[in-house]
């Protein structure tokens, strides 16, 4: 954004503020971007953290809870939505720039609750989806929130003239595909032949087209949209849930974990620091570069070393005290397919009595048996990206936040 506006203190929306990946974004914005004047985190559900921010060394003044009236609900006629806000007034990290943040608690399915939080913002980061791979969540469920949610996101930008939107895509939204081909150490312009059933990447695949086909619509006051998606690989970090089940499985087991992917398949892997950085620079130089970024899709990527699954989680894992047994995996390929397929069927016969919804399933097998890394510098030509993390240090961050995290269970 201009020099001249250096001093213009901007709006920031993101929605899933409360989630892994989201967490993670709305705290470097409050670390890294120097233009931030208001943060709002939206999500269906807040976090606790959000109020422990407060008595944080970074955070000071004071803050309120109730059914507040939202900051600039009028200036495009929307709406206030009728959700529970949280409103806390901090100050930067640096102690000398005061920071207001603003936690709405709603539901981007809704339009009208999604178009409230977005007036007067200047900048979305669109984090907010419905993660289910396991078959959690019924498929129009998925399709609503990620799909209907980011469309409501789109308008109501278009609605209230905010001009930036990041949107958090997916790998998945490439491959791996249904024929189980490898994409090995692709860029965005590697060839490859995406084809989707599952409800998941095929709902994020839309979204990812809908966000980019708006590139360059007018919005509110005429001037146009600017939008890009940025697509993780496999993302760890702290907070990584799946990362904490595989711990817990395998102190359930003794300590033991076994393989089951071979060694040779690469599956890609991003810390959530990197990608959450990634997200606060393209925000960030998307005026700027508006004619080279608008309607980009972007692989987020670090120096993460290219392993299997089993044998990435390993790097945090292994210091936590687990094994992996078996240099090849200890069942044949086809044991798992056909225990996949087995829990695939379990989950629907038990549908009406209980949730059935374990880590193994026809999808989840083939995601980590098939070849899937990305090598590229798309956004370190675009849009000055490197990452702020190290592997060793994204490693040794992993490896505390899994000790700690798990403390309780051993
Ligand atoms: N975790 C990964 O490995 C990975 C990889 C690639 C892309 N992504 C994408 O990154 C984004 C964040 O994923 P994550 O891993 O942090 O998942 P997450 O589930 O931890 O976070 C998603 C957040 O969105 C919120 N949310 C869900 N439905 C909502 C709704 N209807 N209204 C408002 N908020 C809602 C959730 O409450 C949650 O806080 C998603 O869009 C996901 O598709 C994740
Ligand atoms: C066969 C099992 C033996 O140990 C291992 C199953 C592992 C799977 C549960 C996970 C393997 C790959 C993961 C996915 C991948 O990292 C990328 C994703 C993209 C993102 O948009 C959502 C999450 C996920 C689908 C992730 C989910 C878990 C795996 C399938």
């Amino acid at each position: 954004m201009a020099d001249s506006a250096q001093a213009q203190k901007l709006v920031y929306l993101v929605t899933g503020g409360c989630g892994f990946l989201g967490e993670h974004v709305v705290r470097m914005l409050l670390q890294r971007e120097p233009r931030l004047g208001e943060l709002r985190v939206f999500d269906q559900h807040l976090g606790p953290w959000l109020e422990e921010l407060k008595t944080g060394s970074c955070w000071g003044s004071l803050w309120w809870r109730g059914c507040g009236r939202f900051p600039n609900p009028s200036q495009a006629g929307i709406p206030t939505p009728a959700v529970e806000q949280m409103m806390l007034v901090s100050v930067h990290m640096d102690g000398s720039r005061p920071v207001r943040v603003t936690a709405i608690q709603g539901d981007v399915t809704q339009a009208h609750e999604v178009a409230a939080a977005v007036a007067g913002a200047h900048v979305v980061i669109h984090t907010a989806g419905l993660v289910d791979v396991f078959g959690r969540a019924s498929p129009k469920t998925i399709h609503e929130v990620n799909v209907q949610g980011t469309r409501n996101v789109i308008e109501a930008c278009v609605q209230t003239g905010t001009r930036f939107l990041v949107y958090t895509s997916s790998m998945e939204v490439v491959g791996p595909n249904t024929k189980g081909h490898p994409f090995y150490r692709g860029n965005e312009d590697t060839p490859y032949e995406a084809v989707h059933r599952h409800p998941y990447p095929c709902s994020k695949a839309l979204a990812e087209w809908l966000v980019l086909e708006a590139n360059g619509r007018k919005v509110r006051g005429g001037l146009p949209l600017v939008t890009c998606a940025l697509r993780p690989t496999g993302i760890y970090g702290e907070g990584h849930q799946i990362m904490r089940d595989f711990y817990r499985q395998g102190l359930r087991l003794g300590g033991w974990l076994f393989r089951a992917i071979p060694a040779s398949v690469e599956h890609g892997r991003v810390y959530v620091g990197n990608v959450a950085w990634m997200h606060v620079l393209a925000a960030r130089e998307l005026e700027q570069r508006a004619t080279l970024m608008g309607g980009q899709v972007y692989f987020c990527y670090d120096g993460s070393p290219y392993r299997s699954y089993e044998d990435f989680n390993m790097e945090f894992l292994g210091p936590c005290g687990l094994r992996l047994v078996g240099a090849r995996p200890l069942l044949p390929y086809w044991l798992l397919v056909f225990l996949a397929a087995l829990n695939a069927l379990l989950q629907w016969l038990l549908r009406p009595l209980v949730l059935y919804a374990p880590l193994l399933n026809p999808y989840t097998l083939a995601v980590a048996n098939t070849t899937f890394t990305v090598s590229t510098d798309k956004a370190q030509r675009h849009f000055g990206y490197e990452p702020l993390f190290s592997w060793e240090d994204s490693r040794t961050r992993t490896i505390l936040w899994v000790q700690a995290a798990t403390g309780s269970a051993q």
